[in-house]
């Protein structure tokens, strides 16, 4: 019985309502039961051991002892199941989430089972408040207020809550993100929950990359199969992007920037991907660099035109809490062939193009991949969906040749949809029929760095 840890593929129930990716909308968290199934829904049946798949390795995924709290005496009833939370904050560059993960442990020698998550975003980010760090710390304790309803009372002093930054904090001067740090400490600090060291930090670019591809090989079930196979992941946020993937040629490992490969141990197994993480290639940060505004502070006097959006658009674009004045060429051309020309000077030269991208067969891509093939109509938003490279070039010249059809959409979206498919495929170099599998969640949890983070904080996964 010891391994039977290992067969076990990591299904998630939906034990009720998952609050939407409402950007701005504080919660109301409706059901203060965690784990409280939904009238009339069936009991879900929390993990499925698969008998067939044996898998020697024989280390199981339970917090370190030292670092999480004692096993829970069993219930009078002899339940001896114990359930344990990990709160995990994503400062991005555009917006603030919580992540509250609620992990059964069914026996302590076992893998604990991701049960529940619960998910909620604030805008803006906390670079947004890089001249009032106060003001930034208020949203964390806002979000804080989503895990106190989340989490029972009685937990609160052995739930770790940990904040990680990405991009927005990562392009501040030093001192500016310091504050901003500095202020969710005390924030976390005044706050009931356990604050280990080290608890609120700026992530490396490295690790954000790693700790998506864990999240999301952990939520297809990827990493438990004995078939080594596994899924790549392209993550593009607002500041910075990733990619990340299992190579399969020792060419693509051998030929690539040293920096970028990491070896890590992930449940007993020892992988070894090629990742990155582009600083200043985000969505948002590429739009600026795209107008040529990207680090022009202090123009705020100076407009920045672009062919890729409407000619008659003027905009105040707000980034990293700098303002920066936008226009189309009112004279001039807009459309999609400029506009590529345009943005292709922001990525060529600059992004490394693996050995094996083609080899690597299926990617998930999510965040701002995710977001704009919804706003263009490319995929269901509900449902996601699989796409190929070729679909974000078609629906980019669309996109770029009725701008005022999608206008109403975004205006940016001529810019969007051509940059991500310029970064596709003159930066990564994916081939035209890559397919992509566009998803906000697998199995009604997030797609995003923050449950591999988590993982990585109650195991020490040890990237290096
Ligand atoms: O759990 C998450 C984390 C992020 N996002 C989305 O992913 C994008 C990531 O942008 P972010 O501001 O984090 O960018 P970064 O700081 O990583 O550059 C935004 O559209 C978010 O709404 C999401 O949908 N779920």
């Amino acid at each position: 019985t010891y391994y039977r840890h290992h067969r076990y593929v990591p299904y998630f129930y939906r034990y009720r309502g998952h609050s939407a990716n409402a950007e701005n909308l504080l919660p109301e968290v409706p059901d203060p039961t965690p784990g409280a199934a939904q009238p009339g829904a069936p009991i879900p049946e929390v993990i499925n051991p698969r008998p067939e798949l044996l898998d020697p390795a024989p280390e199981a995924f339970h917090p370190a002892p030292e670092v999480v709290h004692p096993i829970e005496e069993a219930s009078p009833a002899g339940d001896a199941n114990r359930v344990f939370y990990g709160v995990m904050f994503d400062a991005g560059s555009t917006g603030s989430r919580i992540h509250v993960y609620r992990f059964i442990q069914k026996d302590p020698v076992e893998l604990p089972v991701l049960d529940h998550e619960m998910f909620h975003a604030v805008k803006p980010g906390l670079s947004h408040y890089k001249d009032n760090p106060e003001k930034g710390g208020d949203t964390i304790r806002q979000l804080l207020k989503v895990a106190k309803k989340t989490v029972p009372e009685e937990d609160w002093g052995r739930t770790p809550v940990v904040l990680k930054a990405t991009a927005g904090l990562r392009l501040l001067p030093e001192d500016q993100a310091n504050a901003l740090l500095e202020e969710v400490r005390e924030v976390f600090d005044e706050s009931p929950f356990f604050v280990p060291n080290n608890s609120v930090s700026i992530m490396e670019g490295a690790k954000e990359g790693v700790l998506a591809w864990v999240t999301v090989n952990f939520l297809t079930g990827h990493l438990y199969s004995n078939t080594r196979k596994t899924v790549g992941i392209l993550d593009l946020g607002g500041g910075s992007t990733q990619i990340t993937f299992l190579p399969k040629s020792k060419k693509t490992v051998q030929s690539a920037p040293p920096t970028y490969i990491a070896q890590f141990n992930l449940f007993d197994h020892m992988y070894q991907v090629y990742t990155h993480s582009y600083l200043g290639h985000g969505l948002f940060a590429a739009r600026l660099a795209t107008l040529g505004a990207l680090g022009a502070d202090g123009l705020d006097w100076k407009v920045f035109t672009s062919s890729c959006l409407p000619k008659k658009f003027r905009d105040e674009f707000t980034f990293g809490g700098n303002i920066y004045q936008v226009s189309g060429i009112p004279d001039g051309y807009a459309g999609y062939k400029l506009c590529y020309h345009e943005v292709k000077k922001v990525i060529k030269g600059i992004v490394h193009q693996p050995f094996e991208v083609k080899g690597s067969s299926v990617f998930y891509a999510f965040s701002h991949y995710f977001d704009r093939a919804v706003d263009s109509g490319l995929i269901d938003g509900s449902r996601g969906g699989s796409v190929e490279v070729r679909d974000f070039k078609k629906r980019a010249k669309e996109v770029c040749n009725k701008m005022t059809k999608y206008r109403a959409v975004s205006p940016y979206l001529c810019m969007d949809m051509t940059y991500i498919t310029c970064l596709l495929k003159e930066g990564f170099g994916f081939k035209d029929n890559t397919v992509l599998q566009l998803s906000k969640k697998v199995n009604n949890v997030e797609t995003s760095w923050a449950l591999g983070a988590t993982f990585d904080y109650f195991r020490n996964l040890n990237i290096h």
